[in-house]
Protein backbone atom coordinates (compact mmCIF):
# COMPACT_ATOMS: atom_id res chain seq x y z
CA UNK A 1 0.00 0.00 0.00
CA UNK A 2 1.14 3.41 -0.76
CA UNK A 3 0.62 6.25 1.65
CA UNK A 4 1.01 9.51 2.17
CA UNK A 5 0.03 12.96 3.24
CA UNK A 6 -0.26 16.57 1.02
CA UNK A 7 -0.49 19.22 3.35
CA UNK A 8 -1.09 22.49 1.91
CA UNK A 9 -1.30 26.19 4.41
CA UNK A 10 -4.04 28.84 4.59
CA UNK A 11 -3.29 32.02 3.11
CA UNK A 12 -3.79 35.83 3.29
CA UNK A 13 -3.51 37.57 0.43
CA UNK A 14 -3.14 41.50 -1.01
CA UNK A 15 -1.61 42.85 2.93
CA UNK A 16 -3.23 46.30 1.91
CA UNK A 17 -1.68 47.51 -1.42
CA UNK A 18 -0.19 44.84 -2.73
CA UNK A 19 -3.43 43.64 -4.53
CA UNK A 20 -3.13 40.25 -6.30
CA UNK A 21 0.61 40.96 -5.84
CA UNK A 22 1.46 39.81 -2.06
CA UNK A 23 0.60 36.97 -0.09
CA UNK A 24 1.85 35.20 2.74
CA UNK A 25 1.25 31.83 3.91
CA UNK A 26 -0.77 30.75 7.21
CA UNK A 27 0.14 28.16 9.68
CA UNK A 28 -3.30 26.48 9.67
CA UNK A 29 -3.13 23.33 7.34
CA UNK A 30 -5.19 21.46 5.10
CA UNK A 31 -4.50 18.49 4.95
CA UNK A 32 -5.04 14.73 2.85
CA UNK A 33 -4.27 11.51 3.99
CA UNK A 34 -4.12 9.47 0.81
CA UNK A 35 -3.77 5.40 0.96
CA UNK A 36 -3.79 3.33 -2.58
CA UNK A 37 -3.99 -0.20 -2.38
CA UNK A 38 -4.27 -2.65 -5.28
CA UNK A 39 -7.68 -3.82 -4.30
CA UNK A 40 -10.88 -4.03 -6.15
CA UNK A 41 -12.35 -1.10 -4.13
CA UNK A 42 -14.12 2.48 -5.64
CA UNK A 43 -12.10 5.75 -4.97
CA UNK A 44 -13.56 7.23 -2.23
CA UNK A 45 -13.27 10.97 -0.70
CA UNK A 46 -14.06 11.62 3.09
CA UNK A 47 -13.97 14.98 4.44
CA UNK A 48 -14.18 16.99 7.84
CA UNK A 49 -13.45 20.36 9.09
CA UNK A 50 -14.53 23.45 7.91
CA UNK A 51 -17.57 23.38 4.37
CA UNK A 52 -17.93 19.63 5.59
CA UNK A 53 -22.08 20.02 5.54
CA UNK A 54 -21.69 21.85 1.71
CA UNK A 55 -18.47 20.25 -0.05
CA UNK A 56 -19.25 17.76 -2.21
CA UNK A 57 -17.74 14.07 -2.08
CA UNK A 58 -18.25 13.14 -5.39
CA UNK A 59 -15.18 13.24 -7.19
CA UNK A 60 -15.82 14.73 -10.29
CA UNK A 61 -17.45 17.73 -8.42
CA UNK A 62 -15.22 18.15 -5.62
CA UNK A 63 -12.67 21.03 -6.13
CA UNK A 64 -9.47 18.68 -4.85
CA UNK A 65 -10.68 16.04 -6.85
CA UNK A 66 -11.24 17.65 -9.56
CA UNK A 67 -7.83 19.77 -9.77
CA UNK A 68 -6.30 16.56 -9.77
CA UNK A 69 -8.37 15.35 -12.14
CA UNK A 70 -7.60 18.15 -14.88
CA UNK A 71 -4.03 17.44 -14.08
CA UNK A 72 -4.13 13.41 -14.49
CA UNK A 73 -6.02 14.27 -17.81
CA UNK A 74 -3.24 17.05 -19.37
CA UNK A 75 -0.48 13.81 -18.46
CA UNK A 76 -3.30 11.36 -20.57
CA UNK A 77 -4.54 9.76 -17.33
CA UNK A 78 -8.17 9.48 -17.01
CA UNK A 79 -8.93 8.10 -13.78
CA UNK A 80 -7.54 8.13 -10.06
CA UNK A 81 -5.75 4.75 -9.71
CA UNK A 82 -9.22 1.71 -8.04
CA UNK A 83 -8.38 2.21 -4.90
CA UNK A 84 -7.61 5.24 -3.72
CA UNK A 85 -8.90 6.64 -0.17
CA UNK A 86 -8.53 10.34 0.52
CA UNK A 87 -9.76 12.01 3.57
CA UNK A 88 -9.48 15.68 3.92
CA UNK A 89 -8.97 17.62 6.89
CA UNK A 90 -10.04 21.42 6.34
CA UNK A 91 -9.42 23.88 9.37
CA UNK A 92 -9.32 26.42 6.65
CA UNK A 93 -12.56 28.72 6.22
CA UNK A 94 -14.20 28.14 3.14
CA UNK A 95 -15.19 31.67 1.26
CA UNK A 96 -13.87 34.03 3.86
CA UNK A 97 -10.30 35.67 2.65
CA UNK A 98 -8.23 32.90 3.79
CA UNK A 99 -6.96 31.54 0.35
CA UNK A 100 -9.53 28.15 0.77
CA UNK A 101 -9.77 27.88 -3.11
CA UNK A 102 -6.05 28.05 -3.63
CA UNK A 103 -5.40 25.64 -0.95
CA UNK A 104 -7.92 23.50 -2.46
CA UNK A 105 -6.36 23.78 -6.12
CA UNK A 106 -3.00 23.04 -4.59
CA UNK A 107 -3.92 19.90 -2.74
CA UNK A 108 -5.23 18.43 -5.73
CA UNK A 109 -2.52 19.69 -8.13
CA UNK A 110 0.24 17.88 -5.26
CA UNK A 111 -2.37 14.66 -5.28
CA UNK A 112 -1.79 14.13 -8.85
CA UNK A 113 1.90 15.20 -8.48
CA UNK A 114 2.11 12.15 -6.16
CA UNK A 115 -0.71 9.89 -7.11
CA UNK A 116 0.96 9.34 -10.43
CA UNK A 117 5.03 10.04 -9.92
CA UNK A 118 4.94 13.06 -12.47
CA UNK A 119 7.74 14.34 -10.62
CA UNK A 120 6.94 18.02 -11.25
CA UNK A 121 8.87 20.50 -9.42
CA UNK A 122 6.71 23.36 -7.42
CA UNK A 123 6.78 26.08 -9.73
CA UNK A 124 5.53 23.35 -12.61
CA UNK A 125 2.91 22.32 -10.52
CA UNK A 126 2.06 26.28 -10.05
CA UNK A 127 1.09 26.65 -13.92
CA UNK A 128 -1.51 24.19 -13.01
CA UNK A 129 -2.68 25.62 -10.32
CA UNK A 130 -2.71 29.24 -11.86
CA UNK A 131 -4.72 27.39 -14.50
CA UNK A 132 -7.35 27.66 -11.95
CA UNK A 133 -6.95 30.25 -9.35
CA UNK A 134 -5.25 33.20 -12.66
CA UNK A 135 -3.86 35.37 -9.74
CA UNK A 136 -0.91 33.88 -8.08
CA UNK A 137 -0.75 35.92 -4.87
CA UNK A 138 -2.98 33.47 -1.96
CA UNK A 139 -1.57 30.52 -4.05
CA UNK A 140 2.28 30.95 -4.89
CA UNK A 141 2.35 32.11 -0.94
CA UNK A 142 0.60 29.05 0.24
CA UNK A 143 2.63 27.16 -1.53
CA UNK A 144 6.35 28.70 -1.15
CA UNK A 145 5.84 29.56 2.28
CA UNK A 146 6.31 33.00 3.75
CA UNK A 147 5.63 36.36 2.77
CA UNK A 148 5.80 36.18 -1.03
CA UNK A 149 5.92 38.79 -4.14
CA UNK A 150 4.48 37.27 -7.50
CA UNK A 151 3.70 38.09 -10.83
CA UNK A 152 2.28 36.38 -13.99
CA UNK A 153 4.56 36.44 -16.52
CA UNK A 154 3.32 37.93 -20.24
CA UNK A 155 1.90 35.07 -22.30
CA UNK A 156 2.14 34.74 -25.97
CA UNK A 157 -0.76 35.08 -28.31
CA UNK A 158 -0.68 31.26 -28.32
CA UNK A 159 -0.32 30.61 -24.22
CA UNK A 160 -3.43 33.20 -23.76
CA UNK A 161 -5.68 30.80 -26.20
CA UNK A 162 -5.13 28.46 -23.85
CA UNK A 163 -5.97 30.29 -21.07
CA UNK A 164 -9.51 31.20 -22.38
CA UNK A 165 -11.38 28.22 -21.03
CA UNK A 166 -13.02 29.34 -17.19
CA UNK A 167 -11.27 27.39 -14.64
CA UNK A 168 -14.93 25.64 -14.33
CA UNK A 169 -14.74 24.30 -17.30
CA UNK A 170 -11.54 23.01 -16.82
CA UNK A 171 -12.51 21.18 -13.70
CA UNK A 172 -15.78 19.71 -15.01
CA UNK A 173 -14.21 18.35 -18.15
CA UNK A 174 -15.92 20.78 -20.21
CA UNK A 175 -12.64 22.15 -21.88
CA UNK A 176 -9.33 21.02 -22.12
CA UNK A 177 -6.06 23.29 -22.07
CA UNK A 178 -2.28 22.40 -20.81
CA UNK A 179 -1.49 25.30 -19.26
CA UNK A 180 1.44 27.63 -20.44
CA UNK A 181 4.86 26.73 -18.92
CA UNK A 182 6.43 29.07 -16.32
CA UNK A 183 3.72 31.25 -15.74
CA UNK A 184 4.51 32.63 -12.53
CA UNK A 185 7.24 34.17 -11.01
CA UNK A 186 7.88 34.59 -7.00
CA UNK A 187 10.38 36.04 -4.81
CA UNK A 188 10.45 35.66 -1.05
CA UNK A 189 10.33 38.92 1.13
CA UNK A 190 11.40 39.34 4.50
CA UNK A 191 9.29 38.55 7.72
CA UNK A 192 10.10 40.04 10.89
CA UNK A 193 10.15 37.45 13.51
CA UNK A 194 7.92 39.55 16.02
CA UNK A 195 5.40 40.04 13.71
CA UNK A 196 2.26 37.83 13.73
CA UNK A 197 -0.91 37.67 11.99
CA UNK A 198 -4.08 38.43 13.74
CA UNK A 199 -7.14 37.16 11.09
CA UNK A 200 -10.39 38.32 12.54
CA UNK A 201 -12.86 36.09 10.58
CA UNK A 202 -16.60 36.95 9.99
CA UNK A 203 -19.28 34.11 10.35
CA UNK A 204 -20.46 34.85 6.96
CA UNK A 205 -19.24 34.05 3.44
CA UNK A 206 -18.29 36.51 0.51
CA UNK A 207 -16.74 34.72 -2.96
CA UNK A 208 -13.87 36.20 -4.38
CA UNK A 209 -15.77 36.50 -7.67
CA UNK A 210 -18.37 38.84 -5.72
CA UNK A 211 -15.53 40.49 -3.89
CA UNK A 212 -13.92 41.13 -7.31
CA UNK A 213 -17.25 42.25 -9.23
CA UNK A 214 -17.65 45.31 -7.43
CA UNK A 215 -14.04 46.71 -8.36
CA UNK A 216 -13.90 49.30 -11.17
CA UNK A 217 -12.34 48.45 -14.55
CA UNK A 218 -9.72 51.86 -14.48
CA UNK A 219 -8.51 53.60 -11.62
CA UNK A 220 -6.84 57.28 -11.45
CA UNK A 221 -3.29 58.04 -11.16
CA UNK A 222 -3.21 59.27 -8.12
CA UNK A 223 -4.81 55.54 -6.49
CA UNK A 224 -2.20 53.74 -8.27
CA UNK A 225 0.33 56.46 -7.13
CA UNK A 226 -0.64 56.05 -3.75
CA UNK A 227 -0.35 52.09 -3.44
CA UNK A 228 2.84 51.81 -5.69
CA UNK A 229 4.40 54.47 -3.12
CA UNK A 230 3.46 52.23 0.01
CA UNK A 231 3.56 48.84 -1.49
CA UNK A 232 7.32 49.91 -2.30
CA UNK A 233 7.99 50.38 1.50
CA UNK A 234 5.67 47.73 3.12
CA UNK A 235 7.73 44.91 1.13
CA UNK A 236 10.59 45.90 3.46
CA UNK A 237 9.11 47.35 6.13
CA UNK A 238 7.58 43.79 7.54
CA UNK A 239 11.21 42.64 7.66
CA UNK A 240 12.95 45.17 9.39
CA UNK A 241 13.28 44.56 13.18
CA UNK A 242 12.37 46.57 15.09
CA UNK A 243 9.79 46.99 13.47
CA UNK A 244 8.19 50.57 12.89
CA UNK A 245 4.35 50.19 14.12
CA UNK A 246 3.20 53.38 12.88
CA UNK A 247 5.72 52.91 9.25
CA UNK A 248 3.51 49.85 8.73
CA UNK A 249 0.45 51.16 9.63
CA UNK A 250 0.67 53.65 6.99
CA UNK A 251 2.05 51.86 4.42
CA UNK A 252 -0.55 48.94 4.81
CA UNK A 253 -3.57 51.48 3.48
CA UNK A 254 -5.05 50.64 0.34
CA UNK A 255 -7.31 52.75 -2.37
CA UNK A 256 -7.45 49.65 -4.99
CA UNK A 257 -9.68 47.30 -3.82
CA UNK A 258 -10.93 48.11 0.35
CA UNK A 259 -12.84 50.93 -0.54
CA UNK A 260 -15.07 49.48 -2.95
CA UNK A 261 -15.18 45.90 -0.63
CA UNK A 262 -16.17 47.99 2.09
CA UNK A 263 -19.74 48.27 0.91
CA UNK A 264 -19.64 44.24 1.27
CA UNK A 265 -18.08 44.17 4.77
CA UNK A 266 -20.56 46.13 7.17
CA UNK A 267 -17.67 47.42 10.43
CA UNK A 268 -14.54 47.06 7.66
CA UNK A 269 -14.75 51.14 7.09
CA UNK A 270 -15.19 51.66 11.06
CA UNK A 271 -12.42 49.40 11.85
CA UNK A 272 -9.83 50.59 9.71
CA UNK A 273 -11.01 54.19 10.47
CA UNK A 274 -10.80 53.59 14.47
CA UNK A 275 -8.05 51.27 15.34
CA UNK A 276 -4.25 52.57 15.14
CA UNK A 277 -1.24 51.88 16.74
CA UNK A 278 -1.93 54.92 19.25
CA UNK A 279 -5.70 53.37 20.02
CA UNK A 280 -4.09 49.81 20.04
CA UNK A 281 -0.85 48.98 21.53
CA UNK A 282 1.30 46.19 19.43
CA UNK A 283 -0.77 47.01 16.74
CA UNK A 284 0.96 47.80 13.21
CA UNK A 285 -1.62 47.70 10.37
CA UNK A 286 -4.72 46.75 9.24
CA UNK A 287 -6.40 45.42 5.77
CA UNK A 288 -8.57 43.28 4.36
CA UNK A 289 -7.27 39.46 4.08
CA UNK A 290 -8.11 38.58 0.23
CA UNK A 291 -11.31 38.91 -0.78
CA UNK A 292 -12.36 39.69 2.94
CA UNK A 293 -14.38 39.48 4.84
CA UNK A 294 -11.45 38.48 7.03
CA UNK A 295 -9.54 41.23 8.64
CA UNK A 296 -5.48 40.81 8.69
CA UNK A 297 -3.82 42.46 11.35
CA UNK A 298 -0.12 42.45 11.76
CA UNK A 299 1.05 43.22 15.47
CA UNK A 300 3.42 42.27 17.92
CA UNK A 301 1.70 41.88 21.50
CA UNK A 302 -1.69 42.61 22.85
CA UNK A 303 -3.62 40.51 19.78
CA UNK A 304 -6.64 39.49 22.03
CA UNK A 305 -7.20 43.07 23.15
CA UNK A 306 -6.62 44.02 19.54
CA UNK A 307 -9.34 40.99 18.37
CA UNK A 308 -11.84 42.22 20.94
CA UNK A 309 -12.04 45.62 20.22
CA UNK A 310 -12.69 44.67 16.55
CA UNK A 311 -15.40 41.56 17.85
CA UNK A 312 -17.08 44.87 19.00
CA UNK A 313 -17.24 46.76 16.26
CA UNK A 314 -18.24 43.91 14.19
CA UNK A 315 -21.07 42.58 16.78
CA UNK A 316 -22.06 46.89 16.69
CA UNK A 317 -22.87 45.74 12.79
CA UNK A 318 -24.65 42.45 13.84
CA UNK A 319 -21.69 40.38 12.38
CA UNK A 320 -20.52 37.60 15.12
CA UNK A 321 -16.60 36.41 14.46
CA UNK A 322 -14.11 33.79 15.27
CA UNK A 323 -9.98 35.07 15.47
CA UNK A 324 -6.80 33.52 15.60
CA UNK A 325 -3.00 34.49 15.91
CA UNK A 326 -0.33 32.47 13.56
CA UNK A 327 2.55 33.18 12.41
CA UNK A 328 3.70 32.53 8.48
CA UNK A 329 3.92 29.37 6.95
CA UNK A 330 7.26 29.12 6.18
CA UNK A 331 8.14 25.85 4.50
CA UNK A 332 5.01 26.29 2.57
CA UNK A 333 2.77 23.12 1.05
CA UNK A 334 4.34 19.77 1.08
CA UNK A 335 4.02 16.09 1.03
CA UNK A 336 4.99 13.69 3.65
N1 LIG B 1 -11.42 22.18 0.94
C1 LIG B 1 -12.19 22.44 -0.12
N2 LIG B 1 -12.78 21.44 -0.76
C2 LIG B 1 -13.57 21.69 -1.80
N3 LIG B 1 -13.83 22.92 -2.29
C3 LIG B 1 -13.26 23.94 -1.67
C4 LIG B 1 -12.41 23.77 -0.56
N4 LIG B 1 -11.97 24.98 -0.17
C5 LIG B 1 -12.55 25.86 -1.00
N5 LIG B 1 -13.32 25.27 -1.90
C6 LIG B 1 -14.12 25.93 -2.94
O1 LIG B 1 -13.70 27.29 -3.03
C7 LIG B 1 -14.78 28.19 -2.72
C8 LIG B 1 -14.28 29.39 -1.95
O2 LIG B 1 -13.40 30.09 -2.78
P1 LIG B 1 -13.27 31.67 -2.78
O3 LIG B 1 -12.19 32.02 -3.74
O4 LIG B 1 -14.62 32.29 -3.01
O5 LIG B 1 -12.87 32.03 -1.30
P2 LIG B 1 -11.49 31.84 -0.53
O6 LIG B 1 -10.50 31.13 -1.41
O7 LIG B 1 -11.81 31.19 0.78
O8 LIG B 1 -11.07 33.34 -0.24
P3 LIG B 1 -9.90 34.29 -0.85
O9 LIG B 1 -9.62 33.84 -2.25
O10 LIG B 1 -10.47 35.67 -0.78
O11 LIG B 1 -8.75 34.14 0.06
C9 LIG B 1 -15.74 27.32 -1.89
O12 LIG B 1 -17.05 27.81 -1.96
C10 LIG B 1 -15.58 25.96 -2.54
O13 LIG B 1 -16.33 25.91 -3.74
N1 LIG C 1 -6.10 39.21 -4.85
C1 LIG C 1 -7.33 38.48 -4.72
C2 LIG C 1 -7.24 37.56 -3.53
C3 LIG C 1 -8.49 36.76 -3.29
O1 LIG C 1 -8.47 35.55 -3.95
C4 LIG C 1 -8.47 39.45 -4.51
O2 LIG C 1 -8.35 40.31 -3.63
O3 LIG C 1 -9.47 39.39 -5.24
Amino acid sequence: MHQFQVKVPASSANIGPGFDVLGMSLEVYMTLDVQVSDDKSECVLTYEGDGAEEVPLDIHKNMITQTALYVLRCHDIHEFPMATKIHVKNPIPLGRGMGSSGSAAIAGVMLANELAQLKLSKLQMMDYVLMIERHPDNVMASMMGGFVGSFLRELSNTEKEAMIPSASDLLNNKAFSRPPENMGRYTKLPWAPELKALVVIPQFHLSTSKARSVLPSSYTKPDVIYNLQRLALLTTALGQTPVNHQVIHEVMKDKVHQPYRSQLIPGLQTILAQMTPESQPGLCGICLSGAGPTILSLATDHYEEIAEKMLTIFKQNNVECTYMVLSPAFEGASVL
